[in-house]
């Protein structure tokens, strides 16, 4: 009876706080003056996000009459994808969604997105939210402030010229060993493009961004003297099991009785700890002999550490702690794996599914390069500058099938201004900004009619000089504020030149002889096959860090050779 009573006025007690929480945010939310929608949970609440996960609720709430369930629309991961610019259409270039926990204000006006992305001090990168991904230590994605100044300008000029040049040349190697692969199983194809362009992205930041290079084919490498699993097994582990990581407890791992899973995620993550204390006892070693040939994102952390830490005499301020390089070690490779796999993954279905863009690059890189050529190499300098229609491609995967559909930001403890469509908004301290990147990649205003619409040549225009060279075209430079898949900003993503390259070193490997198209179904025809493409990469969902695709294994892709 008395644990009934308790049980009763606890659920009680959370039903009126929560009330009056929503209440509180609404009056808050009907000072700024935008179109406000009420929601009982906020996307961001853990409990809800495992609700419907686990039930099909959406679909039930948004039936309801009346347009009650109208909030679940905007309520789940990754719904922008789902929703385009449609709820904005109605609504407006922005909305405050009030939630009990915090109000958010939705924004897909491009000005106002690129002030928003600018000024980090006023719309700042909620760190707590990021906290889960302090894994091995503090970096320069779970920071803010005058930490994440340290740890930005120690990390990011690593990514040079120098590293781009490193990038091609593993990306073509990797490609290439991957495409022979796919050949050896020509006629009944392959499902796992995905898993295949994760193993090329991995080795790729492992070979340009550590020095560790691997052979594409070689899956378990052995490991050398005092570890047990090699670094790339770890670090693979240690990556697909991001939410595993943030969320049990290590203690939980170790027990002797804990699930066989758990214990192997506690190994990988022991043993690419192990791992990164060795490389940078040897690569301080090789600092104070001045014997480091090498030049990679881990030489140049180490360097640019120690240089700060002498050239200081408040060493904590300047340099980067062990840790600290650990984090940033770990949040690189993190950042830079899910993200680039599954651009070239989402790119090689759509190409399937529209064979006519896989003849568009390709006369582009048989342009470029010499048609005698059997492996084409060429040269980092030379050939990524020619080949915009590649780069093409990229773009218009990342506006209509981008890694982040939405941007998160906070005003923090004081009010700031905000311009939105011609009229000046005041967003309360506390207040989430989230900038919806799937509405302003969508929107009919910057993309015309056929915004929806998968085609890559809208990125090129003529220009007289090209005309006049009879050669391709030019990239089009798009308004502030409406192509943002690498953020904007001093906080945009410092490696998207990799990721550049890296998509394009891929292309030229695999489209320049080859083709791919889906294994048909029995009686299928080769558009519904097509179709069938399309509605694999449509399904996308938000997963622990990024969009993916849910089902890519439900298609077969096809390799074959071309003269
Ligand atoms: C197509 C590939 C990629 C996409 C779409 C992408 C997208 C993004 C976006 C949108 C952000 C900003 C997030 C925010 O501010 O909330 C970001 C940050 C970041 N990205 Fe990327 N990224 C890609 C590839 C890479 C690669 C290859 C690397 C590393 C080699 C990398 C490293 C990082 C890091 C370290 C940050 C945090 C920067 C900071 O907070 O100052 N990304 N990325």
């Amino acid at each position: 009876m008395t644990v009934l009573v308790v049980l009763s006025s606890s659920v009680l007690a959370w039903v009126i706080w929560t009330l009056i929480s929503l209440l509180s945010n609404y009056l808050t939310a009907r000072r700024i003056g935008l179109p406000i929608i009420i929601s009982p949970v906020s996307s961001l609440n853990p409990y809800w996000i495992l609700t419907y996960r686990a039930l099909p609720i959406l679909p039930l709430l948004q039936s309801l009459p009346f347009n009650l369930g109208k909030w679940s629309r905007c309520t789940y991961m990754g719904w922008s994808f789902d929703d385009k610019y449609l709820l904005h259409k109605e609504l407006g270039s922005a909305f405050t969604l009030v939630t009990p926990s915090v109000n958010e204000v939705w924004i897909a006006d491009s000005d106002a997105a690129y002030v928003v992305l600018s000024r980090r001090k006023d719309y700042i990168k909620p760190a707590k939210m990021y906290q889960p991904l302090a894994i091995f230590g503090p970096n320069v994605n779970t920071v803010e402030g005058d930490d994440w100044q340290r740890h930005r300008k120690l990390t990011a000029p690593s990514f040079n010229e120098k590293t781009s040049t490193s990038v091609w040349d593993e990306a073509l190697r990797q490609a290439g060993d991957m495409l022979h692969s796919w050949m050896e199983r020509s006629t009944n194809g392959t499902r796992d493009t995905v898993a295949h362009t994760a193993t090329l992205a991995l080795h790729v930041l492992t070979g340009a961004g550590f020095g560790i290079s691997y052979s594409y084919g070689k899956g378990v490498q052995t490991p050398p003297e005092g570890h047990d699993i090699s670094y790339r097994d770890a670090l693979l582990t240690v990556l697909q099991s991001v939410v595993l990581l943030s969320t049990v407890p290590r203690s939980w791992m170790t027990f002797r009785f804990s699930p066989a899973k758990l214990r192997k995620v506690d190994q990988a993550t022991k043993e690419f700890q192990l791992y990164m204390a060795e490389m940078l006892i040897n690569e301080r070693s090789q600092i104070h002999k001045r014997s480091s040939q090498s030049r990679n994102l881990l030489t140049a952390l180490v360097r640019a550490s120690e240089e700060a830490k002498e050239s200081s005499h408040e060493i904590s301020h300047q340099g980067l702690t062990d840790d600290e390089i650990f984090g940033n070690i770990f949040i690189y490779n993190l950042a830079g794996y899910e993200t680039t796999a599954n651009t070239i993954a989402t790119g090689i279905f759509l190409l399937a599914a529209y064979p006519e863009w896989q003849e568009w690059v390709a006369e582009e890189i048989n342009l470029v390069f010499d048609e005698e050529e059997d492996s084409p190499g060429g040269r980092y300098e030379e050939a990524f500058p020619k080949l915009r229609r590649c780069l093409a491609v990229m773009f218009e995967i990342l506006r209509l099938h981008g890694s982040n559909v939405y941007i998160p930001r906070t005003t923090g403890s004081v009010d700031s201004a905000l311009h939105i469509n011609g009229k000046n908004y005041i967003i309360p301290s506390g207040t989430f900004t989230m900038t919806n990147l799937q509405a302003l990649h969508t929107d009919p205003r910057s993309w015309g009619l056929d915004s929806l619409v998968w085609r890559p040549s809208r990125w090129l225009v003529s220009t007289p000089d090209t005309v006049a060279s009879g050669y391709t075209k030019e990239l089009i430079e798009p308004i502030k504020g409406t192509f943002l898949p690498w953020a904007d900003g001093p906080r945009v993503c410092p490696g998207r030149k990799v990721a550049q390259v890296e998509f394009v070193a891929v292309m030229v490997a695999l489209f320049r002889k080859h083709r791919v198209q889906p294994v048909l179904m029995e009686g299928e025809s080769a558009d519904a096959g097509k179709e069938r493409l399309r509605d694999i990469v449509n399904d996308s969902g938000l997963s622990a860090v990024t969009m993916q695709m849910r089902c890519p294994r439900a298609a077969a892709l096809m390799w074959r050779r071309v003269e």
